[in-house]
């Protein structure tokens, strides 16, 4: 093991890394709150401010990924569709099937100058996570409750909001709805066969209505569906805390852009068309597990510096006072004040890190 991996796996490495992240967040989401007297006076400004604040809090992530862990991200897909990727607004439908899923959406988000807009159809639980969850009640991102009865009207709402949105943005949408597990899958595929579908292998059955109400709100915002299957080389299967210990993963997305005027209008016809999808999609990962790639082309976008240049500024920010306090406090000379400041510190810090649950 080189010094840097065994740098990179170090505890403290960690822990410096998680307090830059969830200080600079918390700071974050006060500045976002701010901008809330900024809406009454100009809406689109205060929109412009929050893809800016946001985009501070999601390329923390995504430099953990790129920059940090070294992840190489690769992309196939059509050359005559590459250069419109970051300039108009899409939907984007991926499959939900790792950890990391959507760090890689964001990563791609990031090369193409869309990730402090990138938005999503989130379960209403994630608007309640300190930092990320509550950055996104400011990006306008839309969340359902899995209750199509209420999601019908609300996501609709939020979606026609969307229409004089003032920067391009990608809609992504898990259509599996949860992420793939087997015991899911075998739950999935009975729901199937129940409806006369053919089986997916690699795939949850799609959520059709969710699909059908996004077309439907966004046609005239949206110029496309961006269907993008993600897989990792060598059968990895990618973790958030892996990125951090600094393993290099390799992803490969495979995109296809279809213009959203291709996709039917009436609920049925959608459905049929978004299974149709699914069922491709599937033949597109047995491919790659039969050859090791996606068909077609490889486009890939280079990494930007800005993500590693955010981090490094909140870094330099948020150590310094940090630096200075553990100085004084060591040079304070007092032993009862160093060990009450260790306890307490080891008790804040260990329990989310230890990743133990307590029991029920
Ligand atoms: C160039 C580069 C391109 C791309 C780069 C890639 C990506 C970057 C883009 C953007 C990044 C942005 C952000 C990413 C950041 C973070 C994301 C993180 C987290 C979000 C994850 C989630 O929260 S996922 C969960 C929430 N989302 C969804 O659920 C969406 C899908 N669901 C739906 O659409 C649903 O229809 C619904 C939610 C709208 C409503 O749900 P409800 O349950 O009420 O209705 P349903 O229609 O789904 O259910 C009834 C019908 O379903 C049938 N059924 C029952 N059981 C099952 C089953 N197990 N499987 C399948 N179907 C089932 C049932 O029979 C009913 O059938 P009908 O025939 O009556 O329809
Ligand atoms: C700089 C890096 C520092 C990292 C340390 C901090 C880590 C903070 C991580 C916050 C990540 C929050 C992003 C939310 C995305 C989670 C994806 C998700 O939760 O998907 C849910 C679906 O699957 C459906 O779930 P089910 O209810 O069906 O099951």
């Amino acid at each position: 093991m080189g010094f840097l991996q065994l740098l990179k796996s170090q505890f403290l490495c960690h822990l410096i890394i998680c307090y830059v992240f969830l200080v600079s967040g918390l700071i974050i989401n006060l500045l976002q709150l701010c901008t809330l007297p900024v809406w009454l006076v100009s809406k689109q400004l205060a929109r412009r401010i929050n893809i800016r604040l946001a985009y501070c809090i999601s390329s923390q992530m995504v430099a953990t990924l790129e920059w940090w862990s070294g992840t190489e991200c690769t992309l196939y897909t059509d050359p005559k569709s590459y250069p419109l990727y970051g300039k108009e607004n899409a939907i984007v439908v991926l499959n939900h099937s790792f950890e990391i899923d959507f760090l890689c959406g964001w990563t791609f988000c990031e090369r193409f100058g869309v990730l402090g807009s990138s938005k999503v159809l989130a379960k209403k639980q994630l608007a309640y996570v300190p930092i990320i969850g509550w950055m996104w009640y400011f990006l306008e991102i839309v969340f359902c409750k899995r209750k199509w009865e209420e999601d019908r009207r609300t996501v609709n709402e939020s979606l026609q909001k969307l229409r004089d949105y003032p920067e391009n943005f990608w809609f992504l949408l898990y259509c599996e709805g949860t992420r793939f597990t087997p015991k899911k899958h075998q739950v999935s595929m009975q729901v199937a066969e129940s409806k006369g579908l053919p089986k997916l292998k690699y795939h949850l059955l799609p959520r059709t209505k969710g699909f059908w109400v996004t077309v439907q709100s966004l046609r005239g915002t949206a110029a496309a569906v961006y269907d993008s299957t993600l897989n990792f080389r060598n059968n990895e299967m990618p973790t958030l805390l892996g990125l951090l210990n600094g393993k290099k993963y390799h992803a490969d997305l495979y995109v296809r852009r279809i213009p959203l005027e291709l996709i039917p209008e009436d609920e049925k016809e959608c459905a049929e068309w978004l299974h149709k999808l699914y069922q491709e999609k599937d033949s597109f990962q047995e491919h790659y597990a039969k050859t090791g790639r996606f068909p077609g082309p490889i486009m890939s976008p280079p990494r930007r510096p800005w993500s590693l240049i955010n981090w490094l500024f909140w870094s330099c920010l948020l150590l310094y006072p940090l630096g200075l306090l553990l100085t004084q406090l060591i040079s304070s000379g007092s032993v009862f004040t160093i060990v009450a400041s260790v306890a307490v510190c080891s008790a804040g810090l260990c329990h989310p890190f230890t990743g133990k649950v307590k029991p029920p």
